[in-house]
Order: structure tokens, then sequence, then C-alpha cells
């Protein structure tokens, strides 16, 4: 079933300095339970875009539909570079954030939250504050806190992109397991080929000004049974890399030109 929609959506920024078309007639769906990336040059859009699908922006030409409804703000979660802990509440708190908010912590919720953090590997830091975990951490428990609120559609911007890269591999693998298991539908801004590979069924290569889908892959099914790990280790990830690669390569050039 399709999740979300999005329908000839262009955009178009007005400042002093005159009007730039960020987006141009861009559509495309995504099934229930998908996870697709975008990945393109910078100032293709892709920020652009999210920020469409969450509704911080509203379009200047098209529309974005929720299972076949006018998008609202609800059950949208977020995973950005940044982790956004609080600094002064322990990280069992910052997970029970979103109930704190609506004042709606129960023991139901208490349980829950220390249940994704057993699943998320930190039990042993419920206590702990952020300052006392290290960046793979941290980003762990912004997961935790994100997937407490069961958001329906998570928007996950470059998430992994400070993390050294060790980390982000076991990231990557972590985070694609809970989605599966929490069966979310995903999208991913990306500046990593490989990493758009890894965790996606679909990935979008954007071209810039104004930022249109250029190309659409699909990655093998095969490879979406394996982990990010593995898929990185398999031949055909290769093969799908170095065409995305001279996709995008090619785009740059013509850009410059
Ligand atoms: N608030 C704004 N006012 C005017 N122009 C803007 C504004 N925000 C973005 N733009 C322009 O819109 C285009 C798309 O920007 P956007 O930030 O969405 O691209 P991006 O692909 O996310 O870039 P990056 O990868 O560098 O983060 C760019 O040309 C940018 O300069």
């Amino acid at each position: 079933m399709t999740f979300l929609s999005l329908n000839h959506i262009t955009h178009q920024y007005f400042s002093k300095q005159g009007f730039t078309k960020a987006i141009e007639d861009v559509s495309l769906s995504i099934e229930e339970g998908q996870f697709v990336s975008f990945l393109g040059p910078s100032g293709c859009g892709k920020t652009t875009l999210l920020s469409i699908i969450a509704g911080l922006l509203t379009p200047t030409e098209g529309t974005v539909t929720i299972q076949q409804q006018p998008r609202s703000q609800t059950n949208i979660g977020y995973m950005l570079q940044q982790d956004y802990l609080f600094p002064w509440k322990t990280i069992q708190e910052n997970v029970l954030l979103g109930p704190h908010i609506q004042g709606n912590i129960t023991e139901m919720k208490k349980e829950k939250a220390i249940q994704i953090l057993e699943e998320i590997g930190l039990e042993s830091v419920v206590k702990s504050y952020p300052s006392q975990l290290s960046g793979g951490m941290r980003q762990r428990a912004a997961l935790a806190r994100t997937l407490m609120t069961d958001p329906k559609l998570l928007l996950l911007d470059e998430p992994f992109s400070a993390l050294d890269y060790q980390t982000k591999l076991k990231l990557e693998n972590l985070v694609s397991q809970m989605l599966k298991q929490y069966r979310k539908t995903s999208l991913l801004v990306t500046h990593d080929i490989g990493e758009a590979i890894a965790m996606s069924d679909t990935v979008y290569v954007l071209k810039a000004r104004p930022g249109r889908i250029a190309k659409t892959f699909q990655v093998p099914g095969h490879l979406r049974t394996l982990t990010p790990f593995e898929t990185r280790q398999h031949a055909d990830f290769n093969d799908l890399f170095q065409t995305i690669w001279k996709e995008l390569d090619q785009l740059e050039t013509e850009s410059i030109n």
C-alpha cells in the first residue's frame, strides 16, 4: 500500500535577491515499510524536500499525502546529524521526552522506554547523562527517543555523518534492524552512496538547479535480505555502487558545464 506520495512538488524560495527554484516537479510514492534514500550533489534540494515532507515548508506547487490524506505533522519522527539530547536529563528521561511533553508518563511508557533501550543496547546507561556517552551511543539514544513516540514515518537527515567509520557501519546495522522490526517507513538523506545502497529499497538520485529526480535505482531483493554490513561485502553492491557513482559524476560534470 502506498504510504507517502509527493505529487508534482515544486518549490521556490523568495528573497530580496530574487527567487531560487530549489526543486521542480518531483513526484514519487513510497510503500508502507519501505526505506528510501535521496542522494545528490550539494544544493539539489534534499533538505527542502525533507522540510516539505515534514510540513515545515509549504511547497509552491504540488501536494504531499500520507496514507491518501493531506500530510499532518503528527507521527513523523526525525533522526538528524546532531542528537539534540538534553544534557541535564538522563538517557531514560531523554527517551521519555515525548510522553513528558504530552504530560503522559505512565508505568507502561517507562517500561517501554527501558525495553527500547535494551533492544538498542543501552540498558547499562539508562541513568547516565548524554555527556557520559560516546557519539554512537548518543545517536542510539536519539533513535530510542524517536521510536518511543511511535512515528509512522521517519526522516533521517545524514544521521551518521558525524560518526567515525566503524561506529557508522555498526549503527547502520542497528538502525536498519530496528526500523524493520518496528516496520517503519523511512526516508534517508545522505551523501554516502554506500550507505544509501546498504540501507535502502530504493535510491533516488537528484540533480541540482533546480532539484529534480535524475534516476531511480531499485536495490535488488536478495541484497535487502542482508544486513547493511553484509550488503557492503556483496559483489552486486559494487556493481550498483559503480553505476550510481557514474551517474553522480555525470550530473556533476553537467552542472559545471
Ligand atoms: N531559505 C532559503 N532562501 C533562498 N534559497 C534557499 C534557501 N534554502 C535553500 N535555498 C536554495 O535552494 C537550493 C536547494 O537547497 P537545499 O538546502 O534544499 O539543498 P541540499 O541538497 O539539501 O544541499 P546540501 O547537500 O548542501 O545540504 C539551493 O540552491 C539553495 O541555495
